[in-house]
C-alpha cells in the first residue's frame, strides 16, 4: 500500500465528509442556493491567493530543477485558469471587482489558508505537500463523482464548475500531487510519517469546515 492508499484509508470517514458534504451534494443536484454558491466563490477567491503561495515555497524548497519547474508551472495555474473560473463566475454572480479584491475572510478561511501557509513555511517539502493533498486530490475527487450526476456538468450555473474538476487537466494536477506526496515519503521515519499524517487530517478537516462555513454563509457564529 503506498502512502497516501494508507491516509484516504485510515482517515476514510474525515474523507468521505468532504464528498458527502450538504453543500457538495447541492451543487451537484443543481439545488444549491445561489447565495451559498456566491459566498462560497468569494471566500474561496480569498482562499486561492494564499493557496497560491504555497505553490511559489514549494518551488523554493524544491530538491530539483524538475520539482522546481513543476511547483511553479502549478502556481502559474491557479493564478491564470483556476482563478479565472472565479473571475468567471463573479461576473455572473454580479460580484465587482472591488467586492473580490477588498472581500473580508471569515475566521474559517483565515484558518485553513493561514495553517497551510505555516505548515509550508516551517516544515520541508514532504509537510507542505501534505498539505496541498487533501486540497487538490479531495476537489478532483468531488468533480469526479459530481460529473456522473445527470445534467451536473450542464448545469447553467454550476456546471462550469462541474467540468473544471472534473477535468482531465485537474486530475494531471491531482495525480502529480499524489505521486509527489507518495515519493517524499519514502524512507521517512515513523515520528516524520506521523506528522505527515497529522498533517493530511488537519487540511482534510478544514476542506469540510470550508463546506460548511460556505453553507451557512458563516462568517462568524
Ligand atoms: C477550499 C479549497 N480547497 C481546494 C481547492 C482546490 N484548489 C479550492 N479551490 N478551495
Amino acid at each position: 500500500m503506498t502512502f497516501t492508499q494508507h491516509l484516504i484509508h485510515k482517515y476514510q470517514h474525515e474523507w468521505r465528509q468532504t464528498q458527502q458534504h450538504p453543500f457538495v451534494q447541492e451543487l451537484g443536484q443543481g439545488t444549491l442556493e445561489r447565495s451559498k454558491f456566491r459566498f462560497y466563490m468569494i471566500q474561496d477567491y480569498l482562499y486561492l491567493v494564499d493557496y497560491a503561495k504555497l505553490f511559489a515555497l514549494g518551488a523554493i524548497k524544491a530538491p530539483d530543477v524538475k520539482t522546481m519547474s513543476e511547483f511553479s508551472a502549478s502556481l502559474s495555474n491557479i493564478l491564470h485558469e483556476e482563478m479565472g473560473i472565479h473571475r468567471s463566475y463573479a461576473a455572473r454572480f454580479g460580484i465587482t471587482k472591488e467586492e473580490l479584491e477588498h472581500a473580508e475572510p471569515s475566521p474559517i478561511t483565515l484558518a485553513y489558508s493561514h495553517y497551510m501557509l505555516h505548515v509550508a513555511q516551517n516544515g520541508g517539502l514532504a509537510e507542505l505537500t501534505a498539505a496541498l493533498l487533501p486540497c487538490m486530490w479531495s476537489y478532483w475527487e468531488i468533480g469526479r463523482m459530481l460529473q456522473e450526476i445527470p445534467g451536473a456538468v450542464d448545469h447553467p450555473d454550476y456546471g462550469e464548475w462541474v467540468r473544471a474538476y472534473s477535468s482531465e487537466e485537474f486530475g494531471q494536477h491531482a495525480e502529480w500531487c499524489i505521486t509527489l506526496m507518495d515519493r517524499l515519503a519514502v524512507g521517512k521515519s515513523e515520528s516524520d510519517l506521523a506528522r505527515l499524517e497529522t498533517i493530511f487530517l488537519n487540511t482534510t478537516r478544514y476542506e469540510t469546515m470550508f463546506w460548511e462555513m460556505a453553507y451557512r454563509q458563516q462568517m462568524w457564529l
